[in-house]
């Protein structure tokens, strides 16, 4: 059994103590908002003259608040119901300490009740479980639609389908404007009557002129009339764009942030080119929804209405008339729109298809040209194009349906109403007056309905764009499941890095499930290992055997499936994540560069850092003609994919950074995989220039590069098969010494 949850059980308690409890949950509910320590200052100072529970009133307690707070395995609600046990025997004038700690393994940290330094209710319920992880809200997982997720809290990707969103979300993005949304109807009504007096001025006007009396004052009034209408309907459309702009601004907020802090295993998910596409083309068409609905809303609904009225003060009969096949037209539209929305989502997925597909041929294009591979890959991206013209013609398809079946509709209205009111004129119950009023009424109220008809067709449209921004946006941040426990800044001075029995496995690992898939895809099985504060030690291994994940798991990319990690002799799982990368500097395989100049390259993480020492460090790296041979020195803008550069000026360059990094430990991946031997032992230098100031973990497969590290670790089939300095592997270890021999290090 790997992970379980299970419902909790609950002491059944008294009404009056519930009651207690209640109150409890909320007046401790603001103390989460202090650190662990702050909050046990607070609870031990209100209740420090009090008497000690006895174990049965502090797990009736525990009950009682069990049972007003019913949500289970989350570990926020641990931590809050454990802090209201506390404040409940407060109120009750009891008292029992509070504690935060690891339920186990450890694995997350917890809190609980203890009375004698006894754990009460919880660690004993949780004491079952190999594992326990704070799992999304109850709330979030409603109706028992089931979310899988997988160990780092991440949704499948695939599983999209309990993403529900609805048209009433699409004005939740701009529930906060409403003020603005009133101020846009006022200007609609009016601009709507301002057009609807034009015309009787005109024909007063027209009669007047008729009568030779061309300096009338109702020619100034229509001018005045055109001129204010004109006016108010620029407001409105500019307020209009106002509102919409800030709404896709702020979904476009949202969605970067989210973009940009997904667990590391999202990314290989969803192509970068689709991510893109979401943020641009997606986010736009929020933006026409929203638009279109707000003029609907202010002036077609008002209109509607309006003509609405004015035909149930004609004719009671002839209303139920129009009313009914306007509602006919209503399901017909309601059934279409709802077709519309999962169409154009399809759209819009092609569309994410088709920029991922063309994000992966730009990024490969030298390899693709040299392969002759063009136009393979051309005819591969054309067909996604094609997809895209296949989907958008499926969407255009309907949406070209929206409007016969809506004008259907109201033709059928006008045809029965001039049917029936046809009868009605014949057996003498309507004059033919009052029919044809009727009817022009009904023509005059056919233009906003269509106007509103239309509308749903667009909403729909982008209530399918919002779908694909909510599947984002409903992901887990890489840190939202973290707890953050352990605040003692104090650090173990012998151990920088220790791994304990780690096993890992990229698969996706779904709660409560063990897949074979999962247990064949071991990267790595029981790796344990501690390195040295200032110590120089090097991972080598053949290709694939687990060397860079041990460096991405340092980093905490990835979730690891057993074991634990520590840093500085703290389980990494209780530090923040930012605090761990604080004290780390990662120059990962390739030397990515970040656009920007080499400056903001060489002060990544280090914001503080000075020319000169930027300078001094391109200068130990043998780098300082980049910025002696450009313009701009340190500031010269180094292009997107720094394709200016060379691997190994990438490399060194990285280095600098590394050199000028203020953290306490150094990865190093592959860093002279690209670098001559001149510029390796540049490399090699700097690197000794590190040593026993920095702990220095390096991957290789130069073994030139690592053989003079304080320990190497052999790495086979994600296994370590063998540790210790150069000479004793070649003596030790058969495949290092393979390894030696091939690169001619031994004879
Ligand atoms: N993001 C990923 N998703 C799934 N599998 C991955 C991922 N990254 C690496 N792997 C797999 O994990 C295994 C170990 O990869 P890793 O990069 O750690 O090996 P390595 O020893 O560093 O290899 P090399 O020396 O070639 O860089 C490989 O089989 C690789 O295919």
């Amino acid at each position: 059994m790997d992970i379980q949850l299970t419902q909790e059980r609950y002491i059944n308690v008294g009404f009056r103590l519930k009651l207690t409890a209640f109150i409890a949950v909320i007046v401790s509910a603001p103390l989460l908002l202090f650190s662990p320590e702050k909050i046990e200052k607070i609870l031990t100072d209100i209740t420090r003259n009090k008497p000690i529970a006895s174990l049965k009133e502090s797990e009736n307690a525990r009950g009682a608040v069990c049972f007003v707070s019913k949500k289970c395995r989350n570990q926020d609600r641990c931590l809050k119901r454990s802090i209201a046990v506390t404040v409940l025997l407060a109120l009750k004038g009891k008292r029992v300490s509070w504690c935060s700690g690891y339920c186990m393994d450890p694995f997350r940290a917890h809190a609980w009740v203890e009375v004698h330094e006894r754990p009460v209710g919880e660690p004993r319920e949780v004491a079952d479980f190999v594992k326990v992880i704070k799992t999304p809200d109850d709330a979030a997982i409603k109706n028992g639609d089931k979310e899988e997720i997988n160990e780092n809290g991440v949704k499948n990707a695939e599983n999209t389908d309990t993403i529900h969103v609805r048209i009433r979300d699409m004005f939740s993005i701009v529930a906060d404007k409403k003020t603005y949304f009133i101020l846009v109807m006022i200007l609609g009504i009016m601009s709507s009557l301002l057009t609807l007096i034009q015309p009787e001025l005109v024909s007063d006007l027209i009669s007047n002129v008729g009568s030779g009396n061309i300096r009338d004052t109702k020619l100034y009034i229509l001018i005045g009339v055109i001129i204010v209408s004109t006016i108010i309907t620029t407001i409105q459309y500019y307020i209009l764009q106002m509102i919409s702009e800030e709404a896709v601004f702020r979904s476009r907020k949202e969605l970067i942030s989210h973009i940009l802090c997904l667990p590391i295993s999202n990314y290989s998910k969803w192509p970068s080119g689709d991510l893109i596409s979401r943020m641009t083309g997606d986010t736009a068409k929020l933006r026409a929804g929203l638009i279109q609905s707000a003029v609907a809303l202010s002036s077609g609904v008002l209109l509607a209405v309006g003509a609405s009225i004015g035909l149930l003060l004609k004719d009671f009969t002839l209303f139920l008339v129009t009313l009914l096949s306007i509602a006919v037209s209503f399901v017909l539209i309601a059934v279409l729109s709802g077709i519309i929305q999962g169409a154009s989502y399809d759209a819009q997925r092609s569309m994410g298809k088709l920029s991922g597909k063309l994000g992966n041929c730009l990024h490969g294009i030298k390899t693709i040209r040299s392969t002759n591979e063009t136009k393979n890959e051309l005819s591969k991206t054309i067909s996604e194009a094609e997809n895209v013209k296949n989907c958008s013609l499926k969407l255009a398809k309907y949406q070209a349906l929206m409007t016969p079946v809506s004008n259907l509709g109201l033709q059928i209205c006008g045809l029965a109403v001039i049917g029936i009111g046809g009868v009605r004129v014949t057996n003498g119950s309507m004059s033919v007056a009052d029919l044809m009023s009727f009817v022009l009424l009904l023509y005059i109220a056919i233009a906003p309905f269509q106007q509103i008809f239309s509308t749903i067709s667009t909403l729909a449209d982008s209530v399918g764009a919002l779908k694909r921004i909510k599947e984002i946006n409903s992901l887990p941040l890489e840190d939202q499941f973290d707890i953050v426990i352990d605040n003692n800044k104090k650090y173990d001075s012998v151990n920088a890095v220790c791994f304990n029995n780690v096993t890992f496995s990229y698969a996706e690992h779904v709660l409560g499930q063990k897949t074979e898939e999962y247990d064949e895809n071991l990267i790595l099985r029981d790796v344990s290992f501690s390195i040295k504060k200032g110590e120089c030690v090097a991972i080598v291994g053949p290709s694939g055997a687990g060397k860079s994940t041990v460096l991405q798991l340092i980093e905490r990319f990835y979730e690891i499936s057993n074991g634990s990690i520590s840093i500085f002799g703290k389980d990494y799982h209780t530090m923040a994540r930012e605090e761990l990368r604080d004290k780390i500097t990662y120059i990962e395989q390739n030397a990515p560069l970040i656009s920007g100049t080499i400056y903001d390259n060489l002060s990544l993480g280090n914001k503080d850092i000075t020319e000169e020492k930027c300078i001094c460090a391109l200068e130990k790296v043998n780098l300082s003609y980049l910025i002696n041979s450009r313009f701009k020195g340190l500031y010269s803008v180094i292009d997107e994919n720094a394709s200016e550069l060379s691997g190994g000026e990438k490399q060194r360059l990285a280095m600098a950074r590394a050199l000028l990094s203020d953290s306490d430990i150094i990865i190093l991946d592959e860093l002279t995989s690209n670098l001559d031997s001149l510029n390796e032992r540049i490399i090699k230098n700097v690197v000794d220039e590190l040593r026993g100031i920095k702990t220095i973990i390096m991957v290789a497969h130069r073994l030139s590069t690592t053989m003079d590290a304080d320990i190497i670790y052999v790495l086979e089939h994600g296994r370590i098969v063998g540790s210790g300095n150069h000479s004793e592997l070649i003596k030790t270890v058969p495949l290092y010494y393979e390894l030696a021999k091939e690169q001619m290090l031994v004879k």
